[in-house]
């Protein structure tokens, strides 16, 4: 990772969090973060507004986002990984040797962080000072990888972060296999850097040799298509192999059978993934956004309700032909650079589709993302 750091000014902002009833230190610690800011020096300006600003050094990312405050000693603080975000500001971070710690963040580095909401997010890298009972206090944000969120490039919000693999999950029965969506799916995946692979359930339903035509297609662009059957167990050693060490999120459509998979590959790995709420001290709060359950063999499986749905980033009209990744080597020979391929005359996308070289469902998964159809 190379981050630069510099000093920057930053307004002063006074967090008006209620007061927490936990841990002593804690709560010692959260208010010294607060007054803090008190240490900012006051100017008026122009207009005879007070303004208050304080100076601190920060440390910025290589696409631009502050990461970190630096007046934190090091050698004090443990990394960790974000395992759900808890009311307004506070959040469930693993530290390496598995125990859990509920911490808040630095005051300081949500003023200096680009999106305020997205300041800290499920799946972040953390840096942390532990503190009291099983406590801490977030001083910095690792950068990301492997982003799935809703909105556009200007204003996203991030829903989990450092994702390695997204289980697309499908049934050659009911609900009817849709292979629009996985083409729906993967363009989130491209657009966030998360790897997919394919997952077919309920393999003791159907004949799979049905499928095989559009699952050569997956195939043959390079995603991993697997077997399952949660009731008779098929394919979930694999499924097991391929998430290990690694963190996941399971999506797809309601009824394919994500909790009976994810009951399969753990006992009670559903369960958790649906209802996770923590006592943080200031009463019971349940997880407002995605969460990370800990897989026994290693690594972590989230499972939403907003990536269960498979409508996540806003991609632009223009943007969809750049995540199929099979159009990339043929775009350049469209004549109009601005070319939508959809009835443009000499078109590289059309002609290749008319060779054979792009499948006609492809193309047509292609041009109903366009139209925003969902049939
Ligand atoms: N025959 C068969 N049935 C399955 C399999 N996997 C799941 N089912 C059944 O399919 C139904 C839906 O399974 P769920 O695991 O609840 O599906 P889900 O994807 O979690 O659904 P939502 O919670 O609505 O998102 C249940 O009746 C399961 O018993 C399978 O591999 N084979
Ligand atoms: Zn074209």
């Amino acid at each position: 990772m190379s981050a630069r750091k510099r000093k920057i000014r930053v307004d002063f902002k006074k967090n008006r969090g209620k007061r927490s009833r936990a841990g002593h230190e804690w709560r010692e610690a959260v208010r010294q973060d607060q007054t803090d800011d008190l240490n900012a020096d006051e100017r008026i300006s122009g207009k005879g507004n007070l303004s208050r600003k304080r100076t601190v050094i920060a440390e910025e990312s290589e696409d631009g986002e502050l990461i970190a405050s630096l007046d934190v000693d090091v050698k004090d603080c443990l990394t960790g990984r974000v395992l759900s975000i808890v009311g307004s500001h506070q959040c469930r971070v693993q530290s390496e040797d598995g125990r859990v710690h509920v911490c808040a963040v630095r005051q300081v580095l949500r003023t200096l962080m680009k999106e305020s909401r997205n300041t800290v997010v499920a799946g972040d890298i953390v840096l942390f000072e532990p503190l009291g009972d099983a406590q801490g206090m977030i001083h910095r944000v690792e950068p990301r990888r492997g982003t799935l969120g809703r909105g556009n490039d200007r204003n996203q919000q991030l829903i989990v972060v450092n994702v390695d693999l997204a289980v697309i999950v499908v049934t050659g029965v009911s609900p009817h296999f849709k292979p629009s969506l996985i083409d729906r799916f993967l363009i989130s995946c491209e657009k966030g850097n998360v790897s997919p692979v394919i997952c077919i359930n309920k393999s003791d339903l159907f004949n799979y040799r049905e499928l095989l035509p559009i699952v050569g297609q997956y195939a043959n662009l390079g995603y991993p298509v697997v077997l399952t059957s949660a009731h008779t167990g098929y394919g979930i050693d694999q499924l097991r192999e391929i998430i290990a060490g690694r963190q996941t999120v399971f999506s797809g459509q309601s009824g394919v059978g994500k909790t009976s998979l994810l009951n399969m590959i753990q006992p009670g790995l559903a369960l958790k993934t649906s209802q996770v709420s923590i006592d943080s001290g200031k009463g019971r709060h349940t997880t407002r956004t995605a969460t990370l359950q800990a897989l026994e063999f290693g690594g972590w499986v989230v499972d939403t309700p907003g990536i269960r749905q498979l409508r996540l980033w806003d991609v632009g009209r223009e943007e969809v032909e750049g995540h199929f990744i099979e159009f990339l080597p043929l775009v350049r020979y469209c004549k109009y650079p601005n070319c939508m391929h959809i009835h443009e005359q000499q078109c590289g996308i059309r002609d290749a589709v008319a060779a054979g070289l792009i499948s006609a469902r492809r193309y047509d998964s292609y041009l109903k993302i366009l139209n925003d159809d969902e049939s």
